[in-house]
């Protein structure tokens, strides 16, 4: 497959297992494969996108935190455009879905959080209680993973699948454009603090962890999906 989300992101997820291990469990998770295949139960979905919404207004949260955080003005307005993206723009895939089967936003803005408030919280907390670098290793896994996801099912979807639009809003140019200059952003952020070898520096099993904690969780998400409403 080809991507290139820079150096820090390729250093974290060999760290992560690579191919194999948390990194393959979160991208080649069952309900991955279900949207691929079109095999995914429509409830899973339904409640996968549902639980998606309050975590996006949470990580919306965290990406503002990043703002609090930045130390430059090409962080400070990566991270502003990304909170205006998924307040103003992101969430509209999964309200437009939403309102097809009768789910208002107000619906979804009250829906009840609870198998998943650990991962927003926990990457909000890797950046309360650490700089911009511990926010950004907890950040990455959610924005590269699903670019990676989005990229794989654009080429191995089966025809006819009813999750298309859902894979077209990853595999798309302007997504992947996304994840390579978070990339670049990121890779510029480590290098700023860490220098030209920052994986020789004592931080980085810090981060390493805050990048596995990470995928670990959103593995847990897609398994919450699977299992569906309670
Ligand atoms: C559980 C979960 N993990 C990752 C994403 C993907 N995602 C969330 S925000 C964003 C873009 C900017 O950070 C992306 C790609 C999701 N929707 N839900």
């Amino acid at each position: 497959m080809s991507f290139d989300y820079g150096n820090s992101f390729a250093l974290w997820r060999e760290g992560a297992g690579g191919a194999g291990g948390a990194w393959h469990d979160y991208t080649h998770h069952a309900f991955v494969e279900g949207l691929r295949d079109g095999s995914l139960p429509r409830e899973s979905f339904l409640h996968y996108l549902k639980q998606d919404y309050v975590f996006l207004v949470h990580f919306s949260r965290a990406w503002s935190l990043a703002v609090v955080k930045s130390e430059t003005l090409e962080e400070l307005r990566a991270c502003a455009a990304t909170v205006n993206a998924l307040v103003n723009f992101e969430m509209g895939l999964h309200v437009k879905t939403c309102a097809a089967e009768g789910i208002t936003e107000a619906e979804l803005f009250a829906a009840e959080e609870f198998e998943n408030m650990a991962y927003t919280r926990y990457v909000i907390d890797a950046g309360m209680q650490g700089d911009y670098l511990d926010l950004m290793a907890a950040l990455a896994p959610c924005v590269m993973g699903y670019g990676e996801i989005g990229l794989r099912l654009g080429r191995e979807a089966v025809p006819g699948t009813p999750y298309q639009d859902w894979i077209d809003t990853y595999a798309r140019e302007e997504f992947q454009q996304v994840c390579a200059e978070a990339g670049a952003m990121i890779d510029n952020a480590v290098r700023r603090r860490l220098g030209d070898d920052p994986a020789a520096s004592p931080r980085w099993a810090v981060l390493q962890q805050r990048f596995t904690t990470a995928t670990e969780l959103e593995i847990g998400f897609w398994s919450m999906g699977l299992r569906g409403p309670k």
